[in-house]
């Protein structure tokens, strides 16, 4: 019955025309450091968030890297479906040969194919790799530092190295080397995640922050809710409602926000409706995989192609260009969060 209605009232495309844009000082730091250390650095660790292959590809990294050898891994596998890891592989093998891994920080398994890969290159050449040093780097929240931690615990049995945290911008400075193999000696850093200065396309940074990547209160969440109740519904991804205890699917957020909200009892004194509480509790249980495993990235190849040309062959915008458009956003993210409070009140 479901998932019937869902089609019918499914909408075909989902429009917004404001970005969002966080890149705190901590990341120009970071960006510099990953640039002064990188010449000391044997293989850079790109770490991505599986379920969004394309949106967390920063562009700043291709510059930033240049020729270096590079493993791209695609973290959080767990929380996106299986079947894409093929497309997405073959999408990438299509650009450039660089090697693609899927991990879950959990599963040892999975965490290890990247250790070998480190550790068999320092076998190839242990003249040239005396000590090999991998540094990890990615957008903010992508498992970073669960990454680093979850290969110590495989290579050399340690505990917890670096601090991992659910909310983005945890790790706000490089670490120190930590050691993640004894023979050959492989040594790694972490590194501050690091969001594009600029991001153009609004959708591309609604997923972003849907996924945990920037920092919720610079997001609206009340559109955040909107593109995932959009996603769900267009991908007949019906079981949501069965998760939320809901027996009406609707494409509408604000008749959403007031089912669930009543159905798990969000209301402030008075009996009036809480929407931001209500709007947290539904991206609070999607980061947390009840929804199943979900792609927010279209990769049909044509969209891939899309993609890259939009985001990754344009030329990098100027330093001034950057400051502007920054501007710009601050500004709009302002009247945005008037117009909500508005609509709130
Ligand atoms: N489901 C799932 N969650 C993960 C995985 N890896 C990390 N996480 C969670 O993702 C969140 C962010 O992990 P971190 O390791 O702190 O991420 P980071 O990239 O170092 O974050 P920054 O400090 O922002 O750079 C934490 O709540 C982790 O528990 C994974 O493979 N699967």
């Amino acid at each position: 019955m479901a998932a019937k209605r869902l089609l019918t009232l499914a909408r075909d495309t989902f429009s917004h025309e404001t970005t969002i844009n966080w890149f705190p000082g901590h990341m120009a730091k970071g960006v510099k450091q990953i640039r002064d250390e990188l010449r000391a650095v044997d293989l850079v660790v790109e770490t991505r968030d599986a379920r969004i292959p394309l949106s967390s590809i920063n562009p700043q990294f291709e510059k930033l890297i240049g020729g270096k050898a590079r493993l791209i891994v695609y973290n959080k596998a767990d929380l996106s479906p299986q079947s894409i890891q093929e497309t997405v592989r073959l999408e990438l093998q299509k650009r450039n040969s660089q090697r693609v891994i899927f991990t879950d920080t959990n599963v040892n398994k999975s965490v290890r194919r990247v250790l070998d890969t480190a550790v068999k290159m320092a076998r190839d050449d242990p003249v040239k790799y005396p000590q090999f040093a991998i540094m990890v780097v990615g957008m903010p929240n992508v498992g970073k530092s669960s990454l680093i931690n979850a290969l110590r615990r495989i290579g050399v049995n340690r505990g917890k190295a670096v601090n991992t945290g659910a909310k983005p911008g945890v790790t706000r400075a490089m670490s120190s080397k930590v050691k993640v193999f004894e023979s050959p000696p492989v040594y790694l850093v972490d590194t501050p995640g690091v969001m594009m200065p600029f991001i153009a396309d609004p959708i591309t940074a609604i997923k972003v922050a849907l996924t945990g990547g920037i920092k919720d209160n610079i997001a609206d969440e009340l559109v955040l809710a909107d593109y995932l109740l959009y996603r769900l519904n267009r991908f007949d991804q019906v079981d949501y409602c069965k998760t939320l205890g809901i027996d009406r699917a609707t494409d509408d957020i604000n008749e959403f926000v007031g089912i669930l909200g009543r159905k798990i009892g969000a209301l402030r004194q008075g009996g009036e409706l809480d929407v931001d509480k209500t709007v947290q509790f539904f991206l609070r249980t999607y980061r947390q995989g009840q929804f199943g495993r979900l792609c927010l990235d279209d990769l049909e190849s044509k969209d891939v192609e899309e993609f890259f040309q939009r985001n990754l062959q344009d030329a990098p915008l100027s330093k001034n260009q950057n400051k502007k458009l920054l501007k710009a956003a601050q500004r709009q993210r302002a009247v945005d969060k008037a117009k909500a409070k508005n609509l709130r009140n």
